[in-house]
């Protein structure tokens, strides 16, 4: 599961534009209207969404296209107040059951005590309302229990728990994230790109260089970015910092075949293409055609002509079977939970459960064992989630590690750090966190086909099928 390269909703923060609604800045009359409705609205969004049969920011969409009047601001304050709820859902639903009249209001007006100015909120409440919230508001949140006060289900509880600095990990993937965007490196170069952000849209939201990715440009707040002349031009790309650090652990050279196994919308596939210059070959694997059929236009924007995007059957597909023993590069950004994502994607960690969990590490496993049958003698296989969880990241590789001696583990953190300066990470994993690398949560290993190893039965049965012309496919 990644949805990292979107443009994201996440609160303004720092030294953008200030979200929060003054009452001095509206008409008189205005904050009582402005209030009252809005809080009507986010109860109702809140509805569809609380339902959890899509994704969350799928359900907003569908929402606010049910109320076209809506104009940017108003969508604007209700995916923040929505969003908040879904960060502290727990806590509020506790805080929600004291007081009078439906709950859901008292979920809405927990969100929006986010967004607004207490005297601005406080004209669309009554007076109950207004002791009710200033009662909750005074609770000391550190005499409740973690998994209420951070709102966790208990089962995300005890297995973020097993953690080191679990309490510092899980309040980072409470707070809103920035936008971090990447400049393509074919196109444009990050200094330059700076520049012309500060002196242009960039400008009201703060643009940084990423500390670690040499391709990152950190934005706060919600640019839309996807609008900007430089989006339209292919010269950037929005991709949190931790997935171009990933990439880097792949290190793709020029004329090489690589696959990315699971390219999804091809967020990955894009740097990875650009790192190539645009020369050899980059399979987009995927098994859905949807997903990849959203990479198209975005491959077609960023210049790269290296790419060939193949829809994949999840078993016994033959033309991954072609490939078996050829490809120099693999990577594997596998299905997973998505938990690292949470500052972006919070609704997920009520949508997944135990039981998800253990049919994504199947999946995962099984993924990895096909992918793997690629990767060439002397080859490199990266296995990447965007969880935090060791059963979707340690636990699988040690476990592929032990089943297939012909590979060994490489020191992801030291091939990070040959492309990312600044970055120091210990042990073979690169073990990216928010509380610690102010990315999103991501796993990664890097593991090469020992040279010396013939992947005998990978050439016997890669020639026994129909080869394309080098062992390619079409
Ligand atoms: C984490 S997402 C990939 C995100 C993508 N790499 C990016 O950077 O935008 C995982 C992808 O794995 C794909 N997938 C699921 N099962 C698969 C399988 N058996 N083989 C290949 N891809 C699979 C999903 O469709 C999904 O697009």
């Amino acid at each position: 599961m990644n949805s990292t390269d979107k443009p994201r909703r996440g609160r303004e923060t720092r030294k953008a534009a200030p979200m929060r609604r003054q009452e001095q800045a509206s008409p008189v009359g205005r904050p009582y209207v402005m209030a009252a409705a809005r809080i009507e609205q986010v109860r109702s969004a809140l509805g569809e969404i609380l339902q959890w049969e899509y994704p969350a920011d799928a359900s907003l969409s569908h929402w606010f296209r049910a109320h076209p009047k809506l104009g940017s601001r108003d969508r604007g304050e209700v995916a923040e107040a929505v969003f908040d709820v879904l960060r502290h859902l727990r806590r509020y639903r506790q805080f929600a059951e004291s007081g009078t009249g439906p709950a859901a209001r008292r979920l809405a007006i927990l969100g929006l005590a986010s967004v607004f100015d207490k005297s601005v909120l406080n004209t669309g409440l009554s007076e109950t309302e207004q002791q009710w919230l200033a009662h909750v508001q005074g609770i000391a949140t550190e005499s409740l229990a973690r998994a209420v006060r951070d709102s966790l289900p208990d089962w995300l509880d005890e297995r973020l728990a097993s953690l080191d600095d679990a309490d510092e990990l899980i309040r980072a993937l409470n707070l809103p994230a920035p936008l971090d965007i990447r400049v393509n490196p074919l196109k444009a170069d990050r200094a330059d790109m700076l520049k012309q952000m500060r002196a242009g849209p960039g400008l009201r939201y703060d643009p940084e260089p990423t500390p670690y990715s040499p391709w990152g440009i950190r934005l706060q707040g919600r640019p839309p970015v996807n609008r900007w002349p430089m989006f339209e031009k292919g010269e950037i790309e929005v991709q949190d910092e931790g997935s171009q650090i990933l990439v880097s652990l792949v290190a793709p050279k020029r004329g090489e075949m690589i696959i990315d196994y699971c390219a999804g919308a091809g967020g990955k596939t894009l740097l990875l293409g650009a790192l190539m210059r645009s020369t050899g070959r980059l399979y987009a694997f995927d098994v859905s055609a949807a997903r990849l059929a959203r990479a198209k236009p975005r491959f077609a924007r960023s210049g790269l002509s290296n790419i060939v995007p193949v829809v994949i059957n999840p078993d016994n597909d033959q033309r991954v079977k072609r490939l078996r023993g050829k490809a120099h590069r693999v990577l594997v950004d596998a299905p997973c939970s998505g938990l690292g994502t949470l500052r972006r994607n919070p609704d997920l960690k009520w949508r997944q459960h135990p039981e998800s969990l253990q049919a994504l590490r199947d999946t995962q496993a099984s993924i990895l064992r096909q992918a793997a049958r690629c990767v060439a003698p002397g080859g490199r296989l990266v296995y990447a989630t965007c969880s935090i969880l060791p059963e979707e990241n340690e636990e699988q590789v040690e476990r592929f590690l032990a089943e297939n001696p012909g590979f060994i583990l490489l020191d992801a953190g030291k091939i990070a750090s040959d492309r990312c300066e600044n970055l120091t990470l210990e042990g073979p994993f690169l073990r990216l966190r928010p509380d610690r690398h102010q990315t999103d949560g991501f796993f990664a290993a890097a593991l090469e086909r020992k040279k010396e190893t013939p992947v005998k039965k990978a050439v016997q049965e890669a020639e026994e099928a129909p080869q394309g012309h080098n062992g390619e496919i079409d």
